[in-house]
C-alpha cells in the first residue's frame, strides 16, 4: 500500500505541440456563443410554432403527391422543344450545329429558324436558339420543354443567365441544363477544377440542388468534342419531362416555317395593305380548334381563317424492335435553314442552285433531296411548251395528233 503514495500524478504539458492544440481548442471554444456550442438546446425555441411550420411543409409535400396529373400526350407526341440560351459569343450556333450533326449526321452551315430532328424510337426534336434579347427570352421561356443553359467558363455567369432564370420562374419552369464552355482557355488545371466547382455550385443554388451540368472542354475543327455532345445528346434522347400544367391545358403552335400568301399584285398597288400569312408547326398543349382567336407574340391578336391537317414532315421513325435508329429514319426538318435546297423566306421561296458552297451529291443523307431539286433545275421548256410540241399516236398507221389538230 505503500507504494501508492508513491506514485506519480499525471500533469498536464505545458509545452509542445500537444499542449498548443488543446490550448487553441479551449480558446475556441470560448469564441463560441452558446447557440454554437450547443445547437441542439437551442433548436427549437416556440414549440408550437415550429409545430406548425412543420406540420404545413408535409402538408404541401404531401398534396404533391396526390395532385393527379393527367398524361395528356397523345400517342405520337410533338416534338420536345430544346431552346439553346446564353449571352453572346458563348456558342449558342456551335453546340447548335453540333446537336444537328450527331442526330442527322449532316452539317448545317447557316441556322436559321427551328430545326426538327429525330432523335431516337419515340422522341423528335425541335431546337431553337435564342438570341440576346428579352422578348426573344420571353417567348423561348414559354415555349421551351427543355433549355440547354450555355455559360462561358473563363467569364462566369453573366446577367443574361441571371434574366432568363428569373423570367422562366414566371412562366413555369422548364427543364434546364448548364452546359460550360470555353474550358480550353484554362492554362492551369487546378484553377479549372476550382472554376468548374464553383460555378456547379452556384448553377445549383439558382436552378435546384443536384442539376446536371455538362463541360465542353475545347473545339476541334471548330466544333466541339464529339464523344462530348454525343453524351449530352444521349441524355437529351432519354431525358424524362415532367408537363407542366399551365402548358398542357392551352394550345400553342411554335411555327417553324412561315410564308406570305399575300396577292402579289394587291401589294404592288398598295404595300402596306393587310398580308395573308401562313404559318407551319405542330400543335402543341391541346386540341387547336379552327377559327380560334390566337395571339402571336410581338404582333397581337388574330383569328385563324383556316387550319388544315399536314403530313408530318419529319415523322418518327417505324416501330420495329431495332435498337438504334437507321440512316433513313434520322429526318431532319428545317424548312428556313436550305437543307435540300429549299429556303422559304419570308415573301419567297429560293432554291439553291447548287453553287460551290451548296450540298454535293457524295453527300448521301441529303441526295433524294437533291436529285428532286436538281430535276427541277434541269427543265429547259416549261410545261406549256413540252404541249405544243408533243403529239400523241392514236392508232398504228395514222398520222400523230399534234397540238394544232387539237385547236382545229
Ligand atoms: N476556344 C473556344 N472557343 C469557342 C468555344 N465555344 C465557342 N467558341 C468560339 O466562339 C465563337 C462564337 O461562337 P458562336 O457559336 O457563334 O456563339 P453564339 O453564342 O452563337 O454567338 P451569337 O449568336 O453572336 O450570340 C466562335 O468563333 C467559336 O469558335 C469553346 O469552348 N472554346
Amino acid at each position: 500500500m505503500e507504494g501508492e503514495d508513491h506514485k506519480k500524478v499525471h500533469r498536464k504539458r505545458q509545452s509542445g505541440p500537444k499542449a498548443e492544440k488543446k490550448k487553441s481548442k479551449i480558446n475556441h471554444q470560448q469564441d463560441l456563443t452558446p447557440q454554437q456550442r450547443n445547437p441542439r438546446a437551442f433548436s427549437i425555441q416556440h414549440a408550437r410554432k415550429t409545430a406548425k411550420i412543420v406540420q404545413r411543409s408535409q402538408d404541401l409535400k404531401t398534396k404533391k403527391h396526390h395532385i393527379p396529373l393527367v398524361d395528356r400526350t397523345p400517342v405520337e407526341p410533338p416534338p420536345v422543344v430544346v431552346a439553346i440560351v446564353g449571352p453572346p459569343k458563348v456558342g449558342k450556333t456551335t453546340l447548335f450545329q453540333c446537336i444537328v450533326k450527331n442526330y442527322a449526321k449532316q452539317r448545317l452551315a447557316n441556322v436559321q429558324g427551328p430545326v426538327t430532328v429525330v432523335a431516337g424510337k419515340n422522341r423528335r426534336l425541335t431546337i431553337v436558339e435564342c438570341n440576346n434579347d428579352i422578348n426573344a427570352m420571353i417567348d423561348v421561356a414559354k415555349v421551351a420543354d427543355l433549355v440547354l443553359l450555355l455559360v462561358d467558363a473563363s467569364f462566369g455567369f453573366e446577367m443574361e443567365t441571371f434574366e432568363f432564370l428569373n423570367i422562366c420562374q414566371v412562366h413555369g419552369f422548364p427543364r434546364i441544363m448548364g452546359v460550360l464552355t470555353h474550358l480550353d482557355s484554362f492554362k492551369d488545371n487546378k484553377k479549372m477544377r476550382k472554376t468548374k466547382k464553383r460555378l456547379k455550385h452556384r448553377f445549383w443554388t439558382e436552378v435546384y440542388q443536384g442539376a446536371k451540368l455538362f463541360y465542353l472542354s475545347g473545339m476541334v475543327n471548330g466544333e466541339y468534342q464529339k464523344t462530348e455532345v454525343h453524351n449530352l445528346c444521349r441524355f437529351i434522347s432519354v431525358m424524362k419531362f415532367r408537363p407542366l400544367q399551365w402548358r398542357i391545358t392551352h394550345p400553342y403552335v411554335i411555327a417553324d416555317r412561315m410564308e406570305d400568301i399575300s396577292d402579289p399584285e394587291l401589294l404592288r398597288q398598295k404595300p402596306k395593305s393587310d398580308r395573308k400569312v401562313s404559318l407551319y408547326g405542330y400543335v402543341r398543349g391541346t386540341h387547336m380548334k379552327n377559327h380560334i382567336t390566337v395571339h402571336i407574340p410581338g404582333c397581337g391578336d388574330y383569328s385563324i381563317s383556316d387550319m388544315h391537317f399536314l403530313p408530318d414532315p419529319c415523322p418518327s421513325p417505324d416501330r420495329e424492335k431495332r435498337r438504334s435508329l437507321s440512316a433513313k429514319e434520322r429526318m431532319i426538318y428545317a424548312p428556313m435553314s436550305g437543307v435540300g435546297g429549299i429556303v422559304y423566306d419570308k415573301d419567297a421561296i429560293y432554291i439553291d442552285l447548287g453553287g460551290s458552297h451548296s450540298h454535293t451529291q457524295a453527300d448521301e443523307y441529303s441526295a433524294p433531296a437533291n436529285e428532286f431539286v436538281a430535276s427541277l433545275m434541269n427543265v429547259e421548256d416549261p410545261l406549256d411548251k413540252k404541249m405544243t410540241s408533243s403529239h400523241v399516236t392514236m392508232f398504228s398507221g395514222t398520222a400523230p395528233i399534234t397540238d394544232g389538230d387539237m385547236e382545229g
